[in-house]
């Protein structure tokens, strides 16, 4: 007989057809996992989030699955269900203590959670997602009762694969995965940072349709250089300064192999919240090798286009006509930049080169101008443009005369009183953009855009703004929240097999977003959608996305459907309960 050696072992095939458990592909050094899989019944079936339905469950379910007894007698539906925790809801006085409430239901009762986010979307997005997930991460030590998502940690390094698997889920197709560094705009919560990977994913599901299974949330834990975090008692990560250079990129490469091992070549990957130093390099290391997304880069970049595209119909002029200045050069506003670039200079049948000299950028030290170039790092080079040096945002504003502004610094109030002046005075229709989350951070508020501008900014904000009433008119502005994107370009990801992210297909969500405004958004004043149609929103989102990845030869699931909206909006997950045999 022939021996078998080790690195015959080593070379097995990666994840059979059958090979559900990862156990075919599991290299000799590797642990496998010992499955056992049971139906659920009784107390535990009470006790499973994902198939629990509390007092929903018919009197035939209670007697096939052994609940007799373990409820009280009434059988409520669903609807009653969302009805009683909506009032409950309601009731909390502090955002924070909603999103703890939410939390519990998403722990308790997946479905139900799933059902009333979904049917008051516009009322509880500000709860699970911006602004209030990020005082939640804030306070995450403290209010932490039962984990959420996937923690990997500096004590993790060579076994990244087997926590992996210890993930009860086992197929997957989406992670969002932050490192902590840079959470909204409120800098590094280290561990904490797990908040926005969840967040995020309860989005995927409630307005993308991808199944909660299939979607796992991941913190990569490699320090904390936040003191206050670090001297905090209840802080929930590892105690050290953040690992860097070659310690990080090590864990970061082991975690990336990993997951491509362990789940295989369709996996969307989806970073969120690095700091910029890493995240530019991470897209660039393994957007060739993997399918990746950086949603602070290429998400916002997508949402913040699609309002500028479908502004043109307010401006009455195309957006290779405008000047665009930004206030932050870090992912979101270089990433933004980049797409504009790249959209006008198809529209205008130019170089991208060209289409970049409409747009400036302006960081905290100033204009970008040639003159800095040897002191920039490099994803702000191709904005250096020939101009004396400025020193602030309102010196630029009066040297270049923009009729775009966007704020993505993170700078809470950068946009004052004279900044929105002087745009005001440039522009019959100024447009403005205060992209910074959560809404502490914002540029200026919804009221100060319209007050400031006297009524004539169109205006758009990363976190949500009450309307705004001004001399009788009644301004409802929008939020530019890359929420509108992620989901439905991940379900088109998803339904089309994708295998790699085009830059293309970034531009194909944003014109898919700017088609569904409608004339009564416009009416409004509005340049999205409103975010209670989301659903079919995103179901267009990913029907161009899925079609771009054909046209481009990168999906993997053939033969392409006839009808790709038809086959979006199919494969939407449903939180509407099931009944049990
Ligand atoms: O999470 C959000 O609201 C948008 C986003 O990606 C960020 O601000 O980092
Ligand atoms: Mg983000």
């Amino acid at each position: 007989m022939e021996k078998v050696t080790n690195s015959d072992l080593k070379s097995s095939v990666n994840g059979g057809v059958v090979d559900v458990y990862g156990e075919d592909s599991a290299t000799i050094e590797h642990n496998i996992t010992p499955w056992s899989l049971s139906v659920s019944s009784g107390y535990s079936l009470l006790r499973d989030p994902r198939y629990n339905k509390g007092l929903a469950f018919t009197e035939k379910e209670r007697d096939t699955h052994y609940l007799r007894g373990l409820l009280p007698p009434v059988v409520l539906d669903q609807k009653l269900q969302e009805k009683r925790l909506l009032n409950n809801i309601r009731q909390y006085q502090f955002p924070l203590q909603k999103y703890m409430a939410l939390t519990e239901l998403q722990e308790r009762n997946e479905r139900l959670f799933y059902k009333l986010l979904i049917d008051n979307v516009e009322e509880l997005l500000p709860i699970v997602y911006t602004p209030t997930v990020g005082e939640a991460c804030q306070k995450f030590g403290s209010i932490f009762r039962r984990p959420q998502g996937l923690f990997i940690s500096l004590k993790d390094k060579g076994k990244i694969l087997d926590v992996l698997k210890n993930w009860p889920e086992r197929n997957i197709q989406v992670i969002v995965v932050t490192d902590g560094e840079r959470i909204l705009g409120l800098g590094d919560l280290g561990c904490q940072g797990m908040g926005i990977p969840v967040g995020k994913l309860a989005l995927y599901s409630a307005l993308g349709g991808v199944r909660p299974s299939a979607c796992l949330p991941v913190t990569i834990d490699v320090g904390t250089n936040n003191e206050k975090l670090l001297n905090d008692e209840f802080y929930i990560g590892l105690r050290q300064k953040r690992a860097t250079g070659q310690e990080y990129s090590e864990l970061l490469h082991e975690f990336m192999s990993a997951v491509k091992q362990n789940y295989g070549e369709n996996i969307l990957i989806q970073f969120e919240d690095f700091a910029n130093h890493n995240a530019f390099e991470l897209l660039a290391k393994y957007r060739d090798t993997h399918l990746v997304f950086n949603d602070d880069i290429q998400g916002t970049a997508s949402v913040v286009l699609a309002g500028l595209v479908s502004a043109q119909k307010l401006t009455n002029s195309p957006l290779a006509e405008h000047t665009f200045l930004f206030l932050g050069a870090g992912e979101a506003g270089t990433g933004i930049a980049e797409l504009i670039a790249l959209y006008i200079s198809k529209q205008m049948n130019a170089s991208v080169e060209e289409s970049r000299k409409k747009i400036w950028l302006v960081d905290s030290k100033g204009l970008i101008v040639n003159s800095r170039k040897d002191s920039l790092q490099d994803f702000k080079k191709p904005w250096a443009h020939e101009h004396e040096p400025v020193k602030d945002l309102l010196g630029a504003i009066k040297a270049i005369n923009p009729t775009v502004l966007i704020g993505s610094a993170g700078i809470g109030r950068a946009f004052t009183k004279e900044v929105i002046e002087a745009m005001s005075s440039i522009n019959e229709r100024p447009l403005i953009m205060a992209l910074s989350n959560p809404t502490t951070q914002s540029e200026c508020t919804a009221e100060e855009a319209y007050t400031w501008s006297k009524g004539r900014a169109i205006f758009a904000s990363g976190s949500p703004f009450d309307p705004v009433e001004y001399e009788g008119n009644v301004f409802v502005s929008t939020q530019a929240n890359n929420a509108y994107i992620f989901p439905g370009f991940g379900l088109g990801l998803v339904i089309s097999g994708a295998i790699r992210v085009h830059d293309d297909m970034l531009l194909a969500a944003a014109e898919a977003l700017a088609g569904q405004v409608s004339k009564e958004n416009y009416d409004k004043g509005m340049i999205y959608p409103s975010f209670s149609s989301i659903r079919k929103i995103s179901a267009h989102i990913a029907a161009n996305v899925a079609a771009k990845a054909y046209e481009l030869g990168l999906a993997g699931r053939l033969p392409r459907p006839k009808d790709i909206v038809k086959c979006a909006e199919s494969s939407m997950y449903s939180p509407t309960y099931r009944l049990y045999r």
